[in-house]
């Protein structure tokens, strides 16, 4: 998946094509206000307050309690982004904004938006530093109470789509019936897979606070006693030996360097019995250079490891490296696993 320019017109084009625009303003002064823009917007309730039939100007703004002048702007550009339609003096959302930003809909990526405006978007201003001294954010050691609420929001927000897929094509045997989830938050991959699977229970292994937030969002999914939290650390703890048929590492390889992904793989190698499989499930780096393994695509894979870099030192890893650990640690890769709805998602998978 790629960002491009479309020419409106023939002399647009023909300006792109002669590298006439400064294609480098898009990035340095388009981009910034756009990104900060929709997040304002969602977390200032403007989807929410159109969503509920305040469509003129005036009524958003009261309902907002926004400045009217600064959010006719804000609306305007909306528009162009294809967030609003505008007819007759009234704003009405799209399928886009009807379908992901509202703040309850399952699907909704409204919790990633408030956590990326409230919490994200100051660490930003850290990149330089992070450029020059290799030093990540480790974000994990230093959230407040009300960061980790955000935080385990966002984390539901951005699996709304994925687990369902994950639920569907997640290769685990048939006959499974213990599963070890590696810093598994708020569930849903472990719920989705219990719900394929009537004889399978799950343990959530993830940090106190995080389960702290975590507890009530799981709670919605109604699973009870089968899909339970465990407070711990995967740095530190022993998984056991032969216990599980599944175990599942969403989203955390990211956070580990190598070394600690290998040490973790070989505790997961003997916590399997024979015929389990461990699952790593990541954004995909793309190998260095931009060439594409099918699996990793250049923008996603990118973006994410320099935001990974920077908010906790480690970063992405290409199919290669994780199969790497895995195999190291006594398992067979199995076939890669791609994402529909997510480009640049992988489930990495492998035997015992
Ligand atoms: C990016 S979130 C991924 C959540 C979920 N697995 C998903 O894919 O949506 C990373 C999770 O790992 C947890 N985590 C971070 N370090 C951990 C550690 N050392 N041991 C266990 N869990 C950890 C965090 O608290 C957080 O819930």
């Amino acid at each position: 998946m790629r960002l491009t320019v479309t020419p409106e017109n023939l002399l647009e084009w023909i300006a792109l094509k002669i590298n006439l625009v400064p294609l480098p303003l898009l990035h340095a002064q388009l981009f910034p206000i756009i990104g900060k823009a929709v997040l304002e917007a969602a977390d200032k309730g403007v989807f929410e307050a159109i969503h509920r039939g305040r469509q003129t100007v005036d009524a958003i703004a009261a309902e907002c309690q926004l400045h009217p002048k600064a959010l006719q702007e804000l609306l305007s550009l909306l528009v162009v982004l294809g967030y609003l339609r505008y007819q007759e003096n009234a704003y009405t959302l799209t399928r886009t904004s009807r379908r992901w930003v509202l703040q309850d809909d399952q699907e909704s990526v409204f919790g990633m938006m408030r956590f990326n405006n409230r919490v994200v978007w100051p660490w930003l201003e850290q990149l330089g530093n992070y450029l020059q001294t290799g030093e990540g954010i480790q974000y994990h050691d230093h959230l407040t109470s009300e960061q980790w609420l955000h935080y385990q929001n966002a984390m539901l927000a951005a699996t709304g789509t994925e687990a369902k897929e994950f639920g569907r094509k997640a290769r685990v045997p048939k006959q499974a019936t213990h599963m070890l989830d590696i810093g598994g938050a708020h569930g849903q991959h472990s719920v989705a897979l219990c719900r394929r699977l009537p004889n399978l229970q799950a343990v959530i292994l993830d940090l106190p606070p995080a389960i702290e937030k975590a507890a009530p969002l799981l709670a919605q999914a109604g699973m009870g006693d089968r899909v339970r939290h465990q407070p711990g650390n995967a740095l530190t703890d022993d998984f056991g030996e032969s216990t599980y048929d599944i175990v599942l590492m969403s989203s955390l390889a990211h956070h580990f360097s190598d070394e600690q992904n290998r040490a973790v793989a070989q505790k997961v190698a003997q916590a399997l019995k024979p015929g389990g499989v461990y699952i790593i499930n990541e954004f995909i780096r793309p190998e260095v250079g931009g060439k594409s393994d099918g699996v990793g695509t250049n923008l996603v894979g990118s973006s994410m490891d320099l935001f990974y870099g920077l908010t906790s030192t480690a970063g992405n890893y290409t199919v290669r490296e994780i199969q790497q650990w895995q195999r190291e640690a006594g398992l067979k890769p199995l076939k890669v696993k791609t994402y529909l709805s997510i480009p640049g998602r992988a489930m990495v998978i492998a035997q015992k």
